[in-house]
């Protein structure tokens, strides 16, 4: 996707991967809006954007994703100030085992909620433009991962992009939409893990990482990300971003679609 002149919404945006991601869209010329329930640290990012980038390139909403009229009414409010839609970033998601329908409120039903925005306003049906919606998934989205409820709202992801990215849907409405799925990477989710899981899940995280090789840093996820705004030819796609690098994930189609 050609991003210059383009407008962008990016959920949890205020710190760690989504900041990553936003600063992406305005290094390629697009406005973006970031949505956070962090006020203070999501003022800060966009001071530091504005002052990278310049004065009206980017917005900060407080808004909890988990809020059905506080999502739909950042949507509406991005669309007022900037004067449409062409991107939307569903990245905000936390680790919560204890509290698992929290996990599940703002891993998977806000994804959903945001997809279904990002169809109505971007769609051609509605008038839009068509567009791109990226979700922010994880590797445990698709393999075995020791926090179920965590894996199951990442699986449950990758599952509504590769079906809300079904060629037929992309020729209605002309929105693709793609989902990136990182391994472990180093930002704040990795820090403030104690006491998300059980410690023994924990330790069994902290293995995988040391047989794994390590942490991805943000850099190497949103090399991912860029890599997803430049595969135009791409719909329902799982992009995996692990130490090995990118790679996307197979079974894009069922077996009633091969020869
Ligand atoms: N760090 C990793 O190892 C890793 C790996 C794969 C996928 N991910 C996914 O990437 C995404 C971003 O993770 P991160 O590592 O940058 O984490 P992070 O904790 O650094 O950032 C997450 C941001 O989301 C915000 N947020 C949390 N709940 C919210 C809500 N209800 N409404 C609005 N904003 C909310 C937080 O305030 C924070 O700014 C998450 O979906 C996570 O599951 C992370
Ligand atoms: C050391 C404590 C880590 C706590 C991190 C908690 C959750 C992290 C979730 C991320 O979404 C990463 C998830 C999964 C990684 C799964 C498999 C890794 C193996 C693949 C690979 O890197 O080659």
């Amino acid at each position: 996707m050609q991003l210059a002149g383009k407008i962008a919404l990016v959920t949890g945006a205020a710190r760690g991967l989504g900041k990553g991601c936003a600063e992406a869209i305005l290094e390629r010329g697009a406005k973006v809006a970031l949505l956070d329930t962090d006020d203070s640290e999501g003022q800060e990012t966009v001071a530091a954007f504005t002052l990278k980038y310049g004065a009206d390139t980017c917005t900060f909403i407080l808004c909890d994703v988990t809020d059905k009229d506080q999502l739909e009414g950042a949507f509406q409010q991005v669309v007022d100030r900037f004067g449409g839609l062409d991107l939307v970033v569903n990245n905000a998601g936390i680790l919560s085992e204890f509290d698992w329908e929290k996990c599940i409120n703002v891993n998977l039903i806000s994804v959903v909620r945001g997809c279904r925005l990002g169809l109505h306003y971007m769609g051609k049906q509605n008038g839009g433009n068509g567009g791109l919606i990226i979700n922010m998934a994880s590797v445990a989205g698709i393999y075995a991962f020791p926090a179920p409820v965590y894996a199951t709202t990442k699986a449950g992801v990758v599952g509504l992009t590769r079906s809300l990215g079904m060629d037929h849907k992309f020729g209605k409405d002309g929105v693709r939409v793609n989902v990136l799925c990182p391994s472990f990477t180093m930002t704040n989710f990795i820090t403030d893990a104690k006491g998300k899981a059980s410690e023994e899940d924990l330790q069994q995280m902290q293995d995988m990482v040391e047989k794994g090789g390590g942490f991805l840093q943000i850099p190497d996820v949103v090399k991912g990300f860029v890599k997803l705004l430049d595969d135009d030819d791409k719909n329902g796609a799982a992009l995996e971003v692990t130490l090995q690098g990118l790679k996307y994930h197979g079974c894009e189609s069922g077996p009633w679609e091969h020869e």
